[in-house]
């Protein structure tokens, strides 16, 4: 093993960069680096994936992706391909999920109070199978990049694991799901190198399409940096959440005292809602956990937005008890993580549909952006059909655009005409209209429980 300061002469001229991982943050970064001059050779272990990528189809539903890829592609600057190859450059951009590690005695450890020893932790299974990939391959002077969320001193005890006189840096990636492609090119950008160098040169690259600030510093604090982040807003909508419950038990309703309250000059608070999901915020906070015997507001509050789908469910169940309806049907309008992406990964309507079924509640859905789902999708006239109640689970702007000709419509396909709205996004008034009972999650006053 290496020692960090253990760095010869590097070379520095990059004009080959390869991509390990071609989803949702490696191929527009792929695609983005090939229009911006570089030769890429994106890399995927799915086969499928990669085919569909050469063929042109959409395998990412994310507004003006396929258009930068088919470009890169016709380009001749973007190869894909499932095995890496050479290059002065590898960018890793694969999946980082968390593992449920019952045994894991660093959480017996640090976590002392409250322990259940099923701290969720990062599973490093694919960044750490992507740097073997691409081991072979590497050479002295090669620049290695992190762009996957990982814990802090991972960069750190990856780079001491590789046998080469290589730089290294971790640069996390912030953009927006549903605006990836502005974001790529606005957001200023964090560049933490394992020593000066290696900042300097992963900083050349990005320079080549960020039209942001890039800030340089070291690869702990980077990855401190994007686990900050998104811990940031995930304890800010656990205490939206909480607010939601508590107007609930006041009868008050939370969106009328949110707005305001954030009429203050120094306070903004975000949206309850129906839990936190997707592939970032509701994971990262728990790579600080794993890492810290220090993060116990982290630890409640991701405890808090991960219990929001049962007391969801549960709401639902006691109000459909004190209704008098017995095994309920239930149309499930909304399954992605959040509006207008099509992207599943930890959705809160996957516990809340679980939860329904085990109250022998008849569930289906409707969704109008997701593709795959662990529970069949309908088209808008079967999931409602003989539906005792409407459940919005999905900011889509679909669900928003409802016009009083559709709900109308909707409404006489309806067994009873119940929605509850846990976006707080429908035009409830023309809802009323159509004589739909209209039930709001965090709105004491239209629940007949709290
Ligand atoms: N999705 C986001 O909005 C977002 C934003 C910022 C950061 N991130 C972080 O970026 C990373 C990637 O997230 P994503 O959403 O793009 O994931 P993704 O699942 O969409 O894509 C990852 C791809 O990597 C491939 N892969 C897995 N192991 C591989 C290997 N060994 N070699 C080559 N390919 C491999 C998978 O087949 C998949 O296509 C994660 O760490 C995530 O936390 C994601
Ligand atoms: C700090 C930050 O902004 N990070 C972003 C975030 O992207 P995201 O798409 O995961 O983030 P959100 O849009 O916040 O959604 C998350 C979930 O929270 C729910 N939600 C949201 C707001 C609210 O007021 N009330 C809620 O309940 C929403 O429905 C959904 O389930 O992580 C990416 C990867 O690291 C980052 O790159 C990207 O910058």
């Amino acid at each position: 093993m290496k020692q960090l300061e253990n760095i010869g002469t590097k070379q520095k001229n990059i004009n080959k960069i390869c991509v390990i991982g071609l989803g949702y943050i490696g191929l527009p970064t792929a695609s983005m680096l090939a229009n911006h001059g570089y030769y890429v050779v994106g890399v995927d272990i799915d086969e499928k994936r990669v085919e569909l990528i050469k063929n042109g189809e959409l395998i990412i539903d994310e507004p003006g992706l396929m258009t930068l890829v088919k470009g890169a592609i016709n380009s001749g600057n973007l190869n894909v391909k499932t095995e890496p190859e050479e290059a002065d450059a590898f960018i890793i951009c694969v999946p980082t999920p968390v593992i449920h590690d019952k045994n894991n005695k660093d959480n017996n450890k640090n976590n002392n109070k409250d322990n259940n020893n099923e701290t969720p932790k990062c599973d490093l299974t694919y960044v750490l199978s992507a740097v073997n990939g691409i081991k072979p391959y590497l050479k002295d002077g090669n620049l290695v990049v992190i762009e996957s969320t990982i814990p802090p001193k991972t960069t750190e005890m990856i780079y001491k694991l590789i046998d080469k006189n290589i730089h290294m840096a971790y640069c996390p990636e912030r953009v927006l799901p549903g605006k990836i492609l502005k974001e790529l090119v606005e957001n200023d950008r964090i560049v933490g190198g394992i020593d000066e160098e290696s900042s300097e040169l992963a900083k050349e690259v990005y320079k080549s399409f960020v039209d942001g600030d890039i800030y340089l510093t070291n690869s702990t604090t980077a990855e401190m940096v994007k686990l900050m982040e998104n811990t940031f807003r995930d304890v800010n909508i656990a205490l939206a959440n909480e607010f939601a419950k508590v107007c609930t038990e006041m009868k008050v309703n939370v969106w009328d005292a949110i707005n305001l309250a954030n009429k203050h000059p120094r306070v903004n608070i975000l949206n309850p809602g129906p839990g936190v999901g997707g592939h970032c915020i509701s994971i990262d906070p728990w790579f600080i956990v794993e890492k810290s015997k220090n993060a116990e507001l982290i630890k409640k509050a991701r405890e808090l937005n991960d219990n929001m789908p049962k007391y969801v469910c549960n709401l639902i169940v006691k109000e459909f008890k004190k209704l008098n309806i017995n095994n309920p049907k239930v149309s499930i309008f909304g399954v992605t993580y959040k509006g207008n992406v099509d992207d599943t990964r930890e959705s809160p309507a996957k516990k809340i549909i679980e939860c329904l079924l085990s109250n022998d509640f008849n569930v289906s859905i409707y969704d109008p952006h997701a593709k795959v789902f662990e529970y069949p999708l309908n088209k808008l006239e079967d999931c409602i059909k003989g539906s005792d109640c409407i459940i919005v689970l999905t900011d889509h702007d679909e669900f928003k655009n409802f016009e009083k000709e559709d709900i109308y419509e909707i409404s006489k396909l309806m067994k009873h005409k119940i929605v509850i709205d846990t976006k707080n996004i429908l035009n409830h008034n023309l809802w009323k209209e159509s004589k739909f009972e209209v039930k709001l999650l965090g709105d004491g006053t239209t629940w007949n429980v709290k």
